[in-house]
């Protein structure tokens, strides 16, 4: 069994729970910006900002960070958006994390999890996400298609993440315009960058913000991705172990002027 299968199991596991009770939370109505659009018209590499305690491939990350505190140094040094991961029992996030983020934040946030079932979606939104993501790996072509037009009808934006080519045909076939290339494996938790290079060259000529997950530890590794294609970046890690926030993550906002008009 991969760690997705038990992450996918785990998530099987809180549904009941979920389904059994309305999502309640205090949000605070804001208009954010849209991501795709931010994607799309950048000048220099968009970096989603994440906040991640803990994780599967690396064990506890950085437990006593604060999100609030650290999504608004994220939002301060001009991420395009925060990734709060949600999931409790492998990455010790909640939906209480998101909900306050995005109580505290003006730009677009990501709810971060693993998601099989529209109820997630629904706590998403209830919490304040203005994003999903979908991971093609985790579900059926059925399920990816209902979830991506449930979050749509939802006015949720929705990152659809793909690992490999055979992945991208089927974020292609429902129409995602976000497409994000995970560089870790998540079955065997190799990281490689050159897994956003082999989807970047897979890409229609089509106006699809591509984004690079994962992996990504410095400006070295972002010129790569962004040499390759991606409009942005997703970044955990790298982030949360920084001793200075907002350069590391200025750092990451490299120009990208010379590659606008390719196939980006
Ligand atoms: O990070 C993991 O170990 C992991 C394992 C299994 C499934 C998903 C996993 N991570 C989720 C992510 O996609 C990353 O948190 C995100 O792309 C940021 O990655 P990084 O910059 O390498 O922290």
């Amino acid at each position: 069994m991969t760690i997705l299968d038990r992450i996918i199991d785990q998530k099987k596991t809180e549904l009941p729970q979920l389904l059994s009770t309305k999502p309640v939370f205090l949000s605070i109505d804001k208009a954010r910006p849209s991501l795709y659009e931010t994607l799309m018209s950048a000048n220099s590499l968009q970096v989603i900002s994440e906040m991640k305690r803990a994780s599967p491939s690396k064990g506890d990350i950085a437990t006593e960070v604060e999100p609030v505190e650290q999504a608004l140094q994220y939002e301060e040094a001009g991420a395009a958006c925060i990734s709060v991961l949600t999931e409790r029992a492998f990455f010790k996030g909640s939906y209480a994390d998101l909900n306050a983020v995005a109580n505290a934040v003006n730009i677009p946030v990501l709810c971060k999890d693993f998601i099989i079932h529209e109820v997630q979606i629904d706590y998403a939104k209830a919490a304040g996400a203005s994003v999903v993501l979908l991971i093609v790996a985790a579900l059926t072509d059925v399920q990816l298609k209902s979830l991506h037009a449930y979050a749509t009808e939802k006015q949720l934006e929705v990152l659809v993440e793909v690992h490999d080519a055979e992945e991208l045909k089927r974020a292609l076939a429902i129409g995602a315009n976000i497409i994000g290339v995970n560089n870790r494996n998540l079955k065997t938790f190799d990281v490689s960058l050159s897994a956003t290079l082999e989807i970047a060259q897979l890409l229609p000529p089509s106006p699809i913000a591509f984004i690079s997950e994962s992996g990504i530890l410095g400006p070295e590794d972002a010129q790569f991705v962004a040499n390759a294609g991606a409009k942005g970046i997703l970044v955990g890690e790298a982030l949360m172990r920084s001793g200075n926030v907002k350069k590391s993550l200025k750092a990451l906002q490299i120009d990208i002027t010379a590659k606008v008009g390719e196939n980006r």
